[in-house]
């Protein structure tokens, strides 16, 4: 072979190859601003640990809808509360369905399946969403306050008697996992784990599930969109060592309430009815999945949202909204029977707004579960091909200053405007139409029930010691900067009881409704 043929062989493979590194699963699309990159990576390496925050730069100079390259994928990011209104509400029929990633998909998810939240659309997905739906609307949510009164009771019992009548700094971060986590297990297995955090089961599952949460996250695996990267070995082995350690206490799970059912000692539960229903549409892996939803969806998102609240209202400016806030629960409960009553009723509307302020400020999944497009669709000049992938900037749609006034502040009061809370999406925390999150409910009550009960219970002040106060920024307070879900990192507060002998009297009361659990 002469020098000039070799040449010649030698520039074709690389034009070849380059070729495949710079190809994209769909073409450009026409007359939508694209972010200019590099090759092979695209974008990745601008984009960096902070999605949230560099796409909302971008979106000053761009536009609030523009097209990026991650490795092979394009991906439209949707940057504005307007934007995400126009494309996930009111086309909310287009965007249905969900992309598929390597990592979550091919790797982690192998043995238990998908969530219904990482499920592409299909028949099954539409069951498996109803179902959950039904579990979780707001006549069912409302039949299972008496196990969110036991979990709020035991996490703020424990509080009280760590903080040694208010002389003790704690973090409230382990004490609220167990009540997101107990919740969720006993409305899906009818079991509950007894102790501390730190036993082993539950610590096993709020460990396993944040390390399955950060392969979910669409900033994290690089993996996912070069895929010459799978092929170091370690890429996929983290991944693989998390799927063994949660398809052990899935198993476990599952094989507990399977032996109970036969034995006749089951507690009502959501998959307790699926099983022993006859006319069940659902296979063992539908089973599974549902399972495997309800165990994960609230665990992180209930304790973010729940702690980072506690480390505002310790704040200097937090004792401003403590103040009202409990002034308020007072002038609707004068009796102070306000610990019982928020199991039954919602009637606080200031509580309510800061349950709203609370899931907008911390927007806990700041880039939202992404989407994937089931039609065309047209945004300005430009038409959007079906099976486009869609990333909701949703921390940059909460705090866009066109839609609220002063974003940056942590102000309840707007939702009590009417002009901002009149019916429509009052934020992103929860995302948006047609798959918004199906447990909002039960994270409302959860959230409602818990500020009730701690701004009754305690006062809330900085911890003594400055290195020990939370980071009070939405984006920084994250431990992980490229996790799915907001991960906060440890702080501490310091609960003050306003009235020992009357929260004793609460918690006997609480406990004694409950104790048949
Ligand atoms: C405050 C707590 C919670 C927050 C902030 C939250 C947030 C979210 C978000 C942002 C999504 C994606 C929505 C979208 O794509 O538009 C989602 C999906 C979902 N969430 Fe939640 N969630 C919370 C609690 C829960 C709980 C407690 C459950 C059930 C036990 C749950 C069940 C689900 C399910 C089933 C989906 C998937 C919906 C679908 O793909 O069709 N969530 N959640």
């Amino acid at each position: 072979m002469g020098y000039e043929t070799i040449s010649i062989l030698v520039l074709s493979i690389a034009v070849i190859l380059w070729r495949y590194l710079n190809a994209t699963d769909l073409p450009k699309i026409k007359n939508l601003p694209e972010i200019p990159g590099v090759p092979i990576f695209g974008n990745l390496l601008q984009l960096g640990e902070h999605h949230a925050k560099v796409a909302a730069g971008w979106a000053k100079k761009y536009g609030p809808v523009f097209q990026v390259r991650m490795g092979n994928k394009r991906i439209v990011f949707v940057n504005s509360f307007d934007s995400v209104r126009q494309l996930w509400v009111k086309e909310q029929s287009a965007l249905i369905s969900r992309p598929t990633f390597h990592t979550f998909h091919s790797v982690v998810s192998s043995s238990q399946g998908f969530t219904i939240g990482t499920s592409p659309w299909d028949e099954s997905c539409k069951r498996r969403r109803k179902a959950a739906a039904t579990a979780l609307n707001k006549p069912a949510v409302q039949s299972y306050m008496p196990i969110i009164d036991l979990e709020a009771t035991s996490s703020i019992s424990e509080i009280f008697a760590d903080s040694r009548d208010g002389s003790l700094d704690v973090n409230p971060i382990p004490y609220f996992q167990r009540y997101a986590l107990n919740t969720s297990l006993t409305l899906n297995y009818g079991i509950r784990i007894d102790g501390n955090i730190q036993e082993s089961l539950l610590k096993e599952i709020v460990d396993v599930e944040r390390g399955v949460s950060n392969f979910r996250s669409t900033s994290n695996n690089w993996q996912d969109y070069i895929p010459l990267l799978r092929l170091v070995p370690k890429a996929n082995t983290e991944a693989e060592d998390f799927r063994v350690r949660r398809d052990k206490y899935l198993t476990h799970l599952l094989d507990i309430l399977k032996k109970r059912i036969a034995e006749g000692t089951d507690k009502p539960c959501i998959t307790g009815s699926i099983l022993k229903d006859p006319e069940a549409k659902f296979n063992d892996a539908e089973i599974k999945s549902i399972c495997l939803t309800m165990v994960s969806a609230g665990i992180d998102t209930v304790p973010g949202n729940l702690v980072m609240a506690l480390a505002y209202l310790g704040s200097e400016d937090g004792q401003r909204i403590q103040k009202i806030a409990y002034e308020e629960i007072m002038r609707v409960y004068p009796d102070n029977d306000a610990w019982e009553k928020c199991l039954v009723e919602e009637k606080v509307p200031y509580v309510t707004a800061l349950v709203k302020e609370v899931l907008r400020f911390w927007t806990v999944i700041p880039i939202c579960l992404p989407r994937k497009s089931m039609r065309d669709l047209q945004w300005g000049p430009a038409v959007i091909p079906a099976g486009t992938t869609f990333f909701m900037n949703a921390w940059a749609a909460d705090y866009d200053a066109d839609h609220f006034k002063e974003p940056e502040k942590f102000v309840p009061e707007r939702y009590l405007d009417p002009a901002l809370d009149s019916g429509g999406t009052p934020h992103y925390g929860y995302g948006a139409g047609s798959r918004m999150c199906a447990g909002s409910h039960l994270g409302n009550r959860e959230l409602y029930t818990a500020f009730i009960r701690i701004i009754t219970a305690f006062t809330i002040h900085p911890a003594e010691n400055p290195a020990d106060r939370p980071i009070l920024n939405a984006l920084e307070c994250n431990a992980i900067a490229t996790s799915l879900t907001t991960d906060p990192k440890p702080f501490k507060v310091r609960f003050k009881p306003r009235n020992p002998e009357l929260l004793r009297k609460w918690i006997r009361e609480s406990e004694e409704r409950t104790k048949d659990f």
